[in-house]
């Protein structure tokens, strides 16, 4: 098949896509734009790894496993990195890049996921950060010298693992998050309120209720002001307060019809982009219902759901292409993630955050470290599973067992 297909993102789920293509049986050209001028990365090592170890500044060892797969898998694929996407005319099959060149396609991917959300707030931009790119990271542990103020706004996954990196690190660290306890909305009150308090004994502060009102300094910022008047001294704010996504390109002002950008691209089970053709979405902006679950549509932003997504994708967009009428089978994948914060590993299967009831079934929330367990229900239906530091062969367990348990809907 000798269709032209374009990705936008050279990220994760770009690259995955570009690979099962490939292995879909696609052989026409394939071109990846990135705005990025890296080579696809990963991005969970930007709060972790990367972040702790000043000394590890290769990109090469950071992206050496998905760096490997794109050498045996897709060598023939074009990427052009550095390269933004400015806009799609959708009916004419044409991307215009940012310095104004045009490029054709048959068959398009949007894999541009997405942007760190940034505080409504004026004051200085010096000491101010977040956190989504290795640039971003490359910036931030720059300024997480030991003794710095660091606050962190917003007890998301991705707040607690900076926060931790830090507290590593020697800084002394303070999370504002306006909410209750850190990560409650996935973990549930009373496994968040543990982690508060396992994160609290180590020496990490925490202002939940509270919200940012201002960021104080001239140049640099030196504290922030929180809604119950109190001040809090800070050299470094980090601002984790959630994700946008980078769906600007495929805008159509003054255009009635087109895909729903309302939140991602809202799809179908296939992947397909509802409102256009030839336009499949995969990754942290794919807006898609999981029938294992119910049949709202959602994005995931999970580190598992590129490579998920990328092979449904590409089997749709090559089999229509092919004029093929695309695989009737319910794409239903199980979104798993972890998080390493100070001595805790979380792994979860499922979606939690969907649940109205939280079975704890083994461990003691007053010593997490020690290992704990516990199912998500919602009417009485399994739909999520959170383990904190049990072994890797009983995680792969607990990973199977969810999907038998789950009954479709
Ligand atoms: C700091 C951090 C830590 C994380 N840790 C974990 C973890 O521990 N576990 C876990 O499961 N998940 C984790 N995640 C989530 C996981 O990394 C994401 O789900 C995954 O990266 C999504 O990949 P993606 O390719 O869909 O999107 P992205 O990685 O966002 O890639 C999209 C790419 O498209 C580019 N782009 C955007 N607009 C355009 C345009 N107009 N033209 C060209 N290119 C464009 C972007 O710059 C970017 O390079 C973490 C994420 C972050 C940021």
């Amino acid at each position: 098949m000798s269709a032209h297909i374009a990705v936008v993102g050279a990220s994760l789920a770009g690259l995955r896509t570009a690979e099962q293509l490939r292995i879909a049986g696609h052989t026409g050209p394939i071109t990846v734009l990135g705005d990025e001028p890296h080579l696809p990365y990963n991005r969970p090592p930007l709060s972790k790894e990367l972040l702790a170890d000043p000394g590890d500044s290769d990109p090469a060892r950071l992206h050496a496993s998905v760096a490997f797969r794109r050498r045996a898998v897709v060598g023939d694929v074009d990427f052009r990195l550095g390269q933004p996407v400015a806009s799609a005319d959708l009916d004419r099959g044409l991307l215009t890049l940012a310095d104004g060149t045009g490029v054709r396609y048959d068959g398009l991917v949007a894999a541009s996921g997405l942007r760190p959300r940034r505080l409504p707030l004026p004051g200085p931009r010096r000491g101010r950060y977040a956190l989504r790119t290795l640039d971003d990271c490359i910036a931030l542990r720059g300024a997480l010298r030991p003794e710095a103020r660091v606050v962190v706004v917003g007890a998301g996954f991705v707040g607690c693992e900076v926060a931790a990196t830090a507290l590593r690190l020697g800084c002394r660290v303070t999370v504002v998050e306006p909410s209750g306890a850190p990560m409650g909305r996935v973990l549930g009150e009373v496994l968040a309120q543990a982690v508060q308090r396992h994160h609290q004994a180590a020496g990490i502060a925490f202002r939940t209720g509270r919200s940012v009102a201002g960021v104080l300094g001239r140049e640099q910022v030196s504290g922030v002001d929180l809604d119950d008047g109190t001040t809090l001294g800070a050299d470094v704010v980090v601002e984790a307060v959630g994700s946008l996504p980078n769906t600007e390109w495929l805008a159509r002002p003054g255009q009635p019809a087109g895909p729903d950008l309302t939140d991602g691209v809202l799809c179908d089970n296939r992947l397909l982009a509802v409102g256009a053709d030839r336009l499949v979405a995969v990754g942290d902006l794919a807006r898609f219902p999981n029938p294992l679950f119910d049949t709202t549509p959602r994005r995931v932003e999970h580190w598992s759901i590129p490579a998920d997504t990328a092979k449904r994708a590409a089997a749709t967009l090559t089999a229509l292409l092919a004029d093929r009428d695309p695989d009737p089978l319910p794409f239903t994948p199980v979104p798993s993630f972890w998080s390493d914060q100070l001595d805790l590993r979380f792994q979860s299967y499922g979606s939690p955050a969907l649940a109205d009831e939280v079975c704890l079934l083994e461990g003691d929330p007053e010593d997490l470290g020690a290992g704990f367990l516990a199912t998500y229900h919602r009417q009485s239906r399994h739909v999520g599973t959170v383990a904190v530091n049990l072994p890797p062969a009983r995680q792969r367990a607990l990973r199977e067992a969810f999907t038998a348990l789950v009954p479709a809907a």
